[in-house]
This record gives C-alpha cells, sequence and structure tokens, in this order.
C-alpha cells in the first residue's frame, strides 16, 4: 500500500465516496451516533480491531453516544495517504452493523 501523500484532489474524490467524512486540517475525520454509551464503547473496540489488523491507528474519541476519529499517516510526514481511506473504508463497513450513523 502506497504511503505517498494524496493530492488535494485526489482526497476529494476519495471523500466523495465517504458520506460523512471530511477533512479536517491535515486529517480524515468523521462522528458516528449510536443508540448508547455500550453501543458507542463496543464499536471502538471493533474499530482497534480493525487498526491492528491494518497497523494503521487514528485518534478515537469514545463519547456517551458518540465515537470520532481523526487519522493521518505519520509515516507520510502527517499527510492523508491510502491507508487512511482505507481504513475510512474499513470503518464504514463495520458502522452499520453496530447501528451507527
Ligand atoms: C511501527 C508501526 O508499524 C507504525 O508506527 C505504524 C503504526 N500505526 C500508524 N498509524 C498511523 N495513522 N500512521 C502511521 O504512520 C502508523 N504507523
Amino acid at each position: 500500500m502506497p504511503v505517498e501523500p494524496l493530492s488535494q484532489k485526489e482526497v476529494e474524490d476519495r471523500l466523495a465516496e465517504l458520506p460523512g467524512w471530511s477533512l479536517d486540517g491535515d486529517r480524515l475525520t468523521r462522528s458516528y451516533r449510536l443508540g448508547s454509551h455500550f453501543a458507542a464503547t463496543a464499536m471502538v473496540v471493533h474499530i482497534a480491531q480493525v487498526q491492528e489488523e491494518l497497523n494503521h491507528h487514528s485518534d478515537l474519541t469514545l463519547g456517551y453516544n458518540t465515537v470520532s476519529l481523526s487519522v493521518h499517516t505519520h509515516s507520510a510526514g502527517g499527510t492523508v495517504t491510502e491507508k487512511d481511506v482505507e481504513l475510512a473504508r474499513r470503518v464504514e463497513d463495520l458502522a452499520p452493523g453496530h447501528g451507527a450513523h
């Protein structure tokens, strides 16, 4: 998986296919709302499993019934790369199973 920084256009193109995700500074970000604190906590654990599998980690924030992610690629100088996009896609895939939106 290339760890070259994506161009502004490339980031915009990928965000077009990642509903709810946005670029905040140099990070991809998304917040999810869930039905309870336990549901949000369970989603955090699931995301952590995926992040370990990918060896790619976001800043994860657990709220009362929210899960927020903020991610960029440290080894690419804190820029957005395909690794960040892959993580975002994987989280989008698992979110519905947690009732997250
Ligand atoms: C040694 C380990 O493979 C690296 O530190 C991994 C871990 N998780 C990571 N996560 C993110 N977001 N960026 C990285 O460059 C990164 N590198």
